[in-house]
Parts: C-alpha cells; structure tokens; sequence
C-alpha cells in the first residue's frame, strides 16, 4: 500500500523546519504520494540516490520543478543542463565541466584568496560584529564570481533576485512565487542580456564557452543558454552553502577550533556543511516510463520529487546525521546532486568556500552568533536571511 500524506513540503511551516517532516518521510517508506500535490516523494538516501543515477526512468527533460513541460510551456527556455536529457545534455556538459574543471580553476585561487583576505581584513577593521549573510556569505561571491564569468559591472544587484525567483519557480505557484513574479520578464531579459558573446570579458568563463562553439563543441545558439546556466546556479547556491557552513562553525565551537587548527579542514568542513545544511533541498524528476520503487509503481509521466537534504540525513546512510562533524568523510553526500546531472559547479564552490575559510580562519580566534537568526524562505533553498555574528 501507497503511505499518503497531506504535508505541504512547500509551505511556511517545512520550509522553517523540515527536519521533522523528513523523518516521518523516511518512515514512512521509499516512496510517499503527496495530496496536496500529486506527486511522488523520496526521503531515504537509497532510492533518491538510484533515481539520481537512472536519468532513463528518471529523466530531467521534462523540467526539474513541479510543473511538467509535457504539459505546461516552461517559464523560461529550458536549460541544456539542468532541464535536458541525453543526447541534447552531452556536449554542453562537456564544454562546461572542462571549463570548470579543477586545473582550469588554478589561475583564480591567487586572486581568490587575496579578495577573501581583504574582504575579512577590512570587516575587522570595522568591529567584531556583523550579519554574516550579506557582509560574507553574499558580499564574496558576488566580488569574485561574476568577474570569473566576465560580465559586466552594471546591474550585478539583479543576480540574488534572479536566482532566488529561478529556485522559488521550481516549486508550486505559491505565495514565494506570486511576490516576485512582477519581476521576472525584466530579470530573465537582464540575465539574457549578459549571455551576448559582446558583453562578455574575453578571458572569462563565459568568453571560454563561446570559444567552445567558435570550436564546434557547440553551436552558437547553444552558448548563451550554456552561460546562463551559469549566471543561474553559480551565485544564490554558493552564498547558502558559505551561509550554511558559517552558521554551522558559529554554533559548533569545537569544529571550529578544529578548523583553525587545520585550515586544510576547510573543504571538508564545507561539504559537511553542504550534507547537514543542503542549501538545495530537493529537485523533481519525471518518470519516463512505469517505474518501480520499492514496492510503489510510479507511473509513466509522473513528477517525483527527490529530497537531497532527507537522503543527506538519512540514518541507513549516516552515523549520527545531525551531527555537524569535521571527521566525518561527507563524499557520497547528495547535496551537489548524483549521477550526469551531479553539479558541475561544484569546484567553483569549493574554491570560494577554501579561500574564505580559510581567510577567517586565520584572521579571528573565535566566532559565535551575537542575535537572532532569521530563514528566508525560498520552495527550493535552505536559505538564512540574517546571521548576527561576532568575531573574537
Ligand atoms: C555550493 C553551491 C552549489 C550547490 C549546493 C549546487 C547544487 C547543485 C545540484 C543539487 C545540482 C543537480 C541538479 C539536478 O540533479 O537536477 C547542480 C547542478 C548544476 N550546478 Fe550546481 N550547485 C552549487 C554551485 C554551482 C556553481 C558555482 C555553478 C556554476 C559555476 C553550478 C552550476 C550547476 C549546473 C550548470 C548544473 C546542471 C548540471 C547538469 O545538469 O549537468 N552550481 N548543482
Ligand atoms: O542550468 C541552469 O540554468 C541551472 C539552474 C539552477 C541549478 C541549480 C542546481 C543548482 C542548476 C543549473
């Protein structure tokens, strides 16, 4: 038998604390029908991280949301990543997994960690407290991240909004999505705008994609999509997970204290952080076929919906998962997704996270939280609206 559920994933109270109900969801068994949605949901680590890797039964063709592009015309072009399916995902993934490839990464660190230095550095001067989310977790990413990207100074403030719509829109049409919906048309056509091979610096990524079409890797209408892919991604998620991992070392002392006797930590803490906080919650899929899990037949063309952060918890996977633990392995983790789609960012994120951490870690002894914290909610991310932090 089918266990049902009448919990809204997508409503105030999960989305404040969803601990509770990703427990009853793993409960519950591998698969759960939501109600409120009709949709299919996955808590336990097994199963999410077997239909990550089956992208045949399990495809993302059909949009990475709730809405079902067999059905419903997408908001935005779909992306040649995220939203695309073998053939159509091959050759822009391999043009942006060798762009984003580690060695290629080698020429930012230097600049990277002189940027975090100055950023810490001229934090300090100005007193030992301060909200971590935009003094930090924002202010780094949005110094180094769009100039590696190459374009232009002007208009960088619509990044946050852009992406914090783009997350929300994967959800339902909820109250999230209805506030900022005004915004969109206007958000999706600056975003576009900084796609245009003109724009773009000439040694940047963005510059380097549109070399791989000159090449014939891909074609020229596929460029700009493939750069928007990472105007999409490469920002809101890299400034959760640096909240996400700064708000775990300031509430758990002795990991800091590791961390500053071991600043090599700094990668380990970040993935840590990245399994017990997963600023990406969850993603759909789209069954492309009858498919079985455990005992549940999900059937063809249905929309499952895949929790990273209950799998990242999950205690057949994890000793002791609530832990925020710098001696664990985290590898495995589902927080960057599994399988073709795994993120291809994720050693930009690194890099950031290894030269703050290791900025901070260096310069200040201690750091705690000095007031109330604050979530902002958003259908797809973990997100922490205000960090009050002081550094000793
Ligand atoms: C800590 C920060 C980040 C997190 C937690 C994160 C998380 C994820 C996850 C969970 C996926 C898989 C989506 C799916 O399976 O449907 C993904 C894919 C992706 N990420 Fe990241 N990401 C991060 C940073 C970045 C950055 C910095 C970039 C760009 C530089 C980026 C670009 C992408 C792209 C283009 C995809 C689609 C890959 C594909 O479908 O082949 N991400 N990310
Ligand atoms: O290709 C894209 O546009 C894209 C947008 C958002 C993401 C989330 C998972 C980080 C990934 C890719």
């Amino acid at each position: 038998l089918l266990p049902t559920s009448d919990a809204d994933p997508f409503g105030p109270e999960i989305l404040e604390d969803p601990l509770p109900f990703h427990a009853d969801l793993r409960d519950a068994g591998p698969v759960v029908h939501l109600s409120r949605y009709d949709v299919y949901a996955m808590g336990r680590y097994e199963h999410v991280h077997a239909a990550l890797r089956d992208w045949q039964g399990f495809q993302s063709g059909a949009g990475v949301g709730l809405s079902n592009f067999r059905t419903e015309p997408p908001w935005r072009p779909p992306s040649l990543l995220l939203e695309s399916d073998p053939p159509r995902h091959d050759a822009p993934r391999r043009v942006l997994a060798g762009i984003l490839a580690p060695r290629e990464l080698r020429r930012l660190r230097e600049g990277w960690s002189a940027v975090a230095d100055e950023l810490v550095d001229a934090l300090l001067a100005a007193g030992d407290e301060f909200d971590a989310v935009p003094a930090l977790a924002e202010a780094f990413p949005l110094r180094v991240f769009p100039d590696a990207v190459g374009i232009p100074a002007e208009g960088r403030e619509n990044l946050l909004p852009y992406g914090d719509f783009l997350f929300n829109a994967f959800g339902p049409h909820n109250d999230l999505v209805a506030a900022a919906a005004h915004r969109a048309p206007e958000l999706g056509a600056w975003v576009n705008a900084r796609c245009a091979r003109d724009v773009l610096a000439p040694d940047g990524f963005g510059a380097r994609i549109w070399a791989a079409a000159d090449r014939g890797e891909i074609t020229a209408e596929q460029a700009p999509l493939v750069v928007r892919s990472l105007l999409s991604a490469g920002v809101d998620t890299t400034v959760q997970a640096l909240a996400t991992v700064l708000h775990a070392l300031a509430t758990h002392p002795e990991q800091w204290r590791r961390l500053r006797a071991a600043p090599q930590l700094a990668r380990v803490a970040f993935d840590e952080a990245i399994r017990w906080g997963s600023p990406v919650q969850t993603f759909f899929r789209t069954a492309t076929t009858d498919v079985r899990v455990g005992d549940t037949v999900v059937p063809d063309g249905r929309k499952i919906l895949m929790f990273l952060a209950s799998a990242n918890h999950d205690p057949r996977r994890w000793t002791d998962p609530g832990a925020f633990d710098l001696s664990r392995d985290p590898s495995g983790h589902l927080g960057f997704g599994f399988g073709i789609h795994q993120c291809v960012g994720q050693h930009v994120a690194r890099l950031e996270a290894e030269c703050l951490l290791t900025a901070l870690a260096r310069r200040v002894e201690t750091i705690e939280i000095a007031g109330p914290t604050r979530r902002h909610h958003n259908n797809t991310m973990r997100a922490w609206g205000s960090l009050p932090m002081r550094v000793g």
